[in-house]
């Protein structure tokens, strides 16, 4: 079994581990995201994104900005991946909001910095099938760097990386990072978060608006 690796970077906080899963476990895990329920491209409750994307814990508008409803734990074939996070010391407690996203060439996501009045300190993103690039932005001084995530990656954003860099990722079909050449092909990631504002409350007050730089 290939081991673990992390990679440095530049950008602070941020944590990179690739083959953090195996090819196996990869394929078992689209296995099951394939059988699940779709949300985009005209299909509730997110019908306006033209990426697709699947909720488990919660229930997030993009374009309310807001997590609508609670659905419940995690669903049981992602448990392997939240044990190792655990194991790893990427976490201390369980994440109870996950997100799969679906890109298919030439989708990709607007620089953002996800909703910290929404979510947690930190935002794990573990990639499956194709590779991309991951741009981050310093927000202060504009200087942009690229992140190869490659298939069974998990990048990790804490500190600055999480409140002070934007990141996107480009529809671009072709990438490159020095010598690399990227062809985009269709990429799921699932993004794990801790959302606390929601208060494990069906009921609670709703969480306060984020200005739309935030999301
Ligand atoms: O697809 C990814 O790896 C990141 C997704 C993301 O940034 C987000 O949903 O906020
Ligand atoms: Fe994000």
């Amino acid at each position: 079994m290939t081991e673990p690796k992390y990679v440095q970077t530049t950008i602070p906080g941020l944590i990179l581990i690739e083959n953090f899963i195996t090819k196996e476990e990869q394929n078992g895990l689209i296995e099951n995201i394939e059988k699940g329920a779709w949300s985009g491209n005209g299909i509730g409750p997110n019908p306006e994104m033209k990426r697709r994307t699947q909720h488990y814990g919660y229930i997030f508008s993009y374009r309310h900005r807001r997590v609508m409803s609670k659905l419940g734990p995690l669903p049981e074939h992602v448990d392997f991946v939240v044990k190792r996070m655990l194991e790893m010391g990427i976490l201390n407690q369980s994440p109870n909001s996950c997100i799969v996203n679906e890109y298919l060439p030439g989708q990709g996501i607007m620089p953002h910095i996800d909703a910290p009045t929404i979510f947690g300190p930190i935002i794990i993103s573990l990639s499956l099938k194709s590779a991309c690039l991951m741009k981050f932005e310093n927000v202060h001084t504009n200087i942009q760097t690229d992140i190869l995530l490659s298939p069974c990656s998990l990048v990790v954003m804490t500190e600055a990386s999480r409140f002070d860099y934007k990141h996107s990722i480009s529809k671009n079909l072709t990438e490159q990072l020095q010598d690399l050449t990227i062809e985009r092909d269709r990429r799921i990631s699932l993004t794990f978060r801790t959302i606390y504002s929601w208060n494990g409350k069906d009921t609670g007050p709703d969480p306060p608006a984020p200005t739309p730089s935030e999301l």
